[in-house]
């Protein structure tokens, strides 16, 4: 269905739950621009990371964040678990969110409509959004996609620190006061522990459809 109105989708969740592959699926099928925005907290991280910086200082993240090198986006160490660390870390002090703020609030803004994933987009960057999913699938299920995915491409962490940076990085993000990850009250809940990968993208594109659908009521 198409919509005659900006069409925002926000998709938040915990680590490795799945939703930016939901969300990079639902800008396909609805012909919409995507933005991961874990990658903009990972570019931070990694900036302060190189510099040598400690990721607890906030007036250094913050300085990380607001001169952030758009080339670090690339970066091939952007992904891996230290670098996933420091991002969880740098997104907790209040200034980097500021700086990341603007860059995520413009993009949403677009005229025809956006894709967001991350943990504060239903409810800070586009509260506003039509259309909001919070994808979450069992911690045990989170870690074994995470795990095959860091195997195929040649890591060598155990199923059980996987496990453990995924429980580390959802307390810290869940229990930090600036933009914590929580359920926004007007998203729609995916669970997709007991879905593959095409199951889950039709449930997501269910969701949107239906929440349109309420929105031109
Ligand atoms: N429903 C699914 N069934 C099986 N594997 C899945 C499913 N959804 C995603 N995956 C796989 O799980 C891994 C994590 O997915 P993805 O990167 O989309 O999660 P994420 O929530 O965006 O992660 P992060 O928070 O770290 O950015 C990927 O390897 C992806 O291919
Ligand atoms: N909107 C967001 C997105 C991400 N974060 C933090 O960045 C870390 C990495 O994000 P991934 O989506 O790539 O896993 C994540 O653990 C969060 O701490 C955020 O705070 N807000």
């Amino acid at each position: 269905m198409t919509s005659n109105f900006p069409l925002v989708i926000a998709v938040d969740g915990p680590a490795a739950s799945g939703k930016g592959t939901i969300a990079k699926a639902l800008a396909r099928h609805y012909g919409l621009p995507f933005m991961d925005t874990g990658k903009l907290y990972r570019a931070c991280g990694l900036a302060v990371r190189l510099a040598g910086h400690d990721p607890y200082d906030a007036d250094a993240a913050a300085d990380a964040a607001r001169r952030l090198d758009p080339a670090l986006l690339d970066d091939p160490d952007l992904m891996s678990s230290l670098n996933s660390d420091y991002a969880s870390i740098v997104s907790s002090h209040p200034a980097v969110r500021a700086a990341l703020f603007e860059t995520q609030r413009a993009f949403a803004a677009q005229p025809g409509g956006a894709v967001l994933d991350g943990r504060d987009i239903g409810t800070v960057i586009a509260p506003d959004a039509p259309a909001k999913l919070f994808v979450t699938a069992a911690p045990h299920v989170r870690a074994a996609r995470r795990h095959a995915e860091l195997a195929g491409k040649g890591g060598s962490q155990t199923l059980e620190d996987v496990l453990a940076d995924i429980h580390a990085r959802d307390a810290r993000d869940s229990g930090r006061s600036a933009a914590p990850l929580v359920q926004a009250a007007d998203a729609a809940l995916l669970d997709t522990s007991d879905l593959g990968i095409a199951a889950a993208v039709a449930a997501a594109i269910d969701l949107v459809e239906k929440a349109i659908s309420a929105r031109r009521r």
